[in-house]
């Protein structure tokens, strides 16, 4: 009997038009060897399933209260305010996240869906199956799939699969990586990606590493290994104030992209932005969120002409 190849995803968004070109659907797969304090997914940060919690939908345990007592492991408690000022009087359950093991218990008789699981097994077959329902879309605009997290190369045997399989569909495949995985699964990989989306986040290996919790050393290797087997690039940067916005530390990515700029179709400035702060109450676990104002467009606009200095075709956004 054939393997059946599982991965662990945590969404499948259709007519995205960030991740690559034309209209794309995205698959998302949890776990990320990263951890950006601005990440807008921070869901995808663990690599297992994970017991979420949204207030806004949450009725209140006056009003509904089916989650209490349900817990095997008496995680779930009648609490005032649960993580975050709501701004109202609605009693809500408290999850003490230390007792939680994630079974799901409580989200399987959460009607409201405020309580659920982020994180699903997928074989392969059927994330294609899903996929191959937008290929009209795909035809029509040039686009295709793309493969982001996360990490998706962290799950290499699912997504190397995956990738496969859409080019046996004559779909178009984009990988969105940190770059931060083992040479040989991008090696595997190769073959079946049109593009890399490819983030550099930080170009001080030693701040990388402080701020972000892995040195940059292994991304900047895997970009020119890439780019010597004839990938192809969009190159992502963030752009995060007072980490890399600076004009000196623009330079160091105008030298680095220079040795690489005939594999890349364009380098992409992604501003920061707070758009993901909310999801962090979500996840139960007082994870800590770096928040600050987006850098201007001025700022932006003055990255991306230093940029197109070193002969490199630029976009924001
Ligand atoms: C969720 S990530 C997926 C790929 C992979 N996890 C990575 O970061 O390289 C998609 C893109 O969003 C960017 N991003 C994440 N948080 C952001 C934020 N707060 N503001 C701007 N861009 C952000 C990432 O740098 C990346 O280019
Ligand atoms: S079951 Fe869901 S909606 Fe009801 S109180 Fe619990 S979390 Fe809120
Ligand atoms: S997911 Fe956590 S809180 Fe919910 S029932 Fe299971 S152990 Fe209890
Ligand atoms: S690499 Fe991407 S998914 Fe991972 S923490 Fe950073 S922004 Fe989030």
């Amino acid at each position: 009997m054939e393997k059946v190849i599982t991965g662990k995803t945590y969404d499948i968004q259709g007519f995205s038009v960030q991740d690559g070109p034309g209209i794309r659907t995205t698959v998302f797969l949890k776990g990320c060897p990263l951890d950006c304090p601005w990440c807008h997914s921070p869901e995808s940060k663990e690599f297992s399933s994970e017991l979420n919690w949204m207030s806004i939908r949450c009725i209140g345990i006056d009003d509904c209260g089916m989650c209490i007592g349900v817990c095997p492991n008496d995680a779930i408690n009648r609490g005032l305010i649960n993580h975050i000022e709501l701004g109202d009087d609605i009693v809500y359950p408290h999850v003490d996240k230390s007792k939680c093991n994630d079974c799901g218990v409580c989200a399987n008789v959460c009607k409201a869906d405020a309580l659920y699981i982020c994180g699903v097994d997928q074989s392969v077959d059927e994330v294609v199956n899903r996929l191959i329902r937008d290929k009209p879309f795909f035809d029509e605009s040039n686009g295709g799939v793309t493969i982001s997290g996360g990490e998706c190369l962290c799950q290499p045997e699912f997504t190397i699969e995956l990738l496969k399989k859409c080019k046996e569909n004559q779909i178009n495949t984009a990988i969105d990586t940190t770059g931060f995985v083992k040479w040989q699964n991008i090696e595997k990989a190769l073959p079946y990606s049109d593009l890399f989306l490819y983030d550099l986040k930080c170009m001080d290996s030693e701040l990388h590493k402080k701020i972000i919790g892995v040195p940059n050393e292994l991304i900047l290797e895997n970009a020119r290994k890439i780019a010597n087997k004839g990938g192809r690039f969009w190159i992502r940067i963030p752009v995060i104030p007072m980490l890399n916005d600076s004009k000196e530390h623009f330079e160091k990515y105008g030298e680095f992209l220079r040795d690489i700029k005939y594999n890349i179709d364009i380098v992409q400035l992604l501003p920061y932005h707070k758009m993901g702060i909310s999801k962090y109450d979500r996840l139960l676990n007082n994870q800590k969120v770096f928040v600050s104002e987006p850098p201007n467009d001025k700022l932006m606009q003055a990255r991306k002409e230093q940029l197109e200095g070193y002969g490199l075709k630029v976009r924001i956004h």
